[in-house]
């Protein structure tokens, strides 16, 4: 009898000993992976910076940070494998909208439409994601190492009010200087007949993007006011599972 009781305890304790490593690994993990995105939009951030005291112009600024841009943004699919697997308690589907939305506007927008990447829109999206960005990998940082600045806390839930809307714009007016040249030189688009004998036209795919912020920004905005109201109020948010 004595003897299982040890048994048990013994196997509590290697299971123990499993979680705390299997935690301790994690927390390495994601205290890394939040220390680079926070390195790289400040490198971002300083790269701009520089461009533009040294320039004193906007006119290059993308094509300068492009490189560093495409790498960071992209990078950030990793954390809808966090929300996936469980380690960050987060949803699928809105981290999921919210990254995919910006790689797009990286890869097929901006960065495959040389002749819009002057546009003062492109600019005010960058900096909105930039200042976002740099709060909210800091946030988490700080968050895992259990020394979080209040005033880091307070700008991760409250940048966002304005932020948020001045990025849609950003990105709307960027995608709607877009539309011209994506008609003119019918980029992306297949046209009939074909062998695959399917059409496409990107033109009216980017309407299509550009109508469906009407439906999800909401959701992304309401998600954000209700995590404001969490952290900064304490309140007990009951959201639906994904
Ligand atoms: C292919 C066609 C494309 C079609 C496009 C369609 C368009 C759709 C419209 C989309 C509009 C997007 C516009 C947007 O791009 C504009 C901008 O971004 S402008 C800049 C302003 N933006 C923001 O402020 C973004 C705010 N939004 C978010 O931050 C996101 O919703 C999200 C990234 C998903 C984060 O939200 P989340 O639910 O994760 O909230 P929390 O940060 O509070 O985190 C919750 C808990 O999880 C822990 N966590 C999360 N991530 C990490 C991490 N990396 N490391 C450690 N811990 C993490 C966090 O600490 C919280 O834990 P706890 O509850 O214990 O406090």
């Amino acid at each position: 009898m004595a003897s299982s009781e040890e048994d048990g305890t013994v196997e509590e304790k290697e299971n123990n000993n499993k979680k705390r490593t299997k935690s301790a690994l994690i927390t390495a993990w994601l205290t890394f992976y939040n220390i680079a995105m926070t390195a790289g939009w400040l490198v971002l951030a300083i790269t701009m910076m520089r461009f533009y005291i040294q320039k004193g112009t906007h006119k290059g600024l993308y094509r300068s940070i492009a490189r560093t841009l495409k790498f960071f943004q992209t990078f950030a699919l990793v954390e809808v494998g966090h929300c996936a697997v469980g380690i960050v308690r987060t949803s699928v589907i809105v981290t999921g909208v919210q990254v995919c939305s910006r790689i797009y506007m990286v890869w097929f927008i901006t960065s495959s439409i040389r002749q819009i990447q002057n546009e003062e829109s492109v600019i005010l999206f960058l900096v909105v994601w930039t200042v976002t960005e740099i709060t909210r990998y800091s946030y988490y940082t700080f968050n895992l190492l259990h020394h979080l600045p209040y005033f880091i806390k307070w700008a991760r839930y409250n940048f966002f009010i304005v932020l948020y809307p001045l990025g849609v714009v950003g990105e709307l007016l960027t995608i709607y200087a877009a539309l011209p040249f994506v008609r003119r030189s019918g980029m992306y688009s297949m046209r009939l007949p074909n062998k695959y004998n399917v059409s496409f036209d990107y033109y009216y795919f980017l309407i299509i993007v550009m109508l469906s912020y009407i439906p999800l920004f909401p959701q992304l905005y309401l998600h954000m006011l209700r995590q404001r109201r969490r952290v900064l109020h304490g309140e007990v948010i009951v959201e639906k599972d994904d």
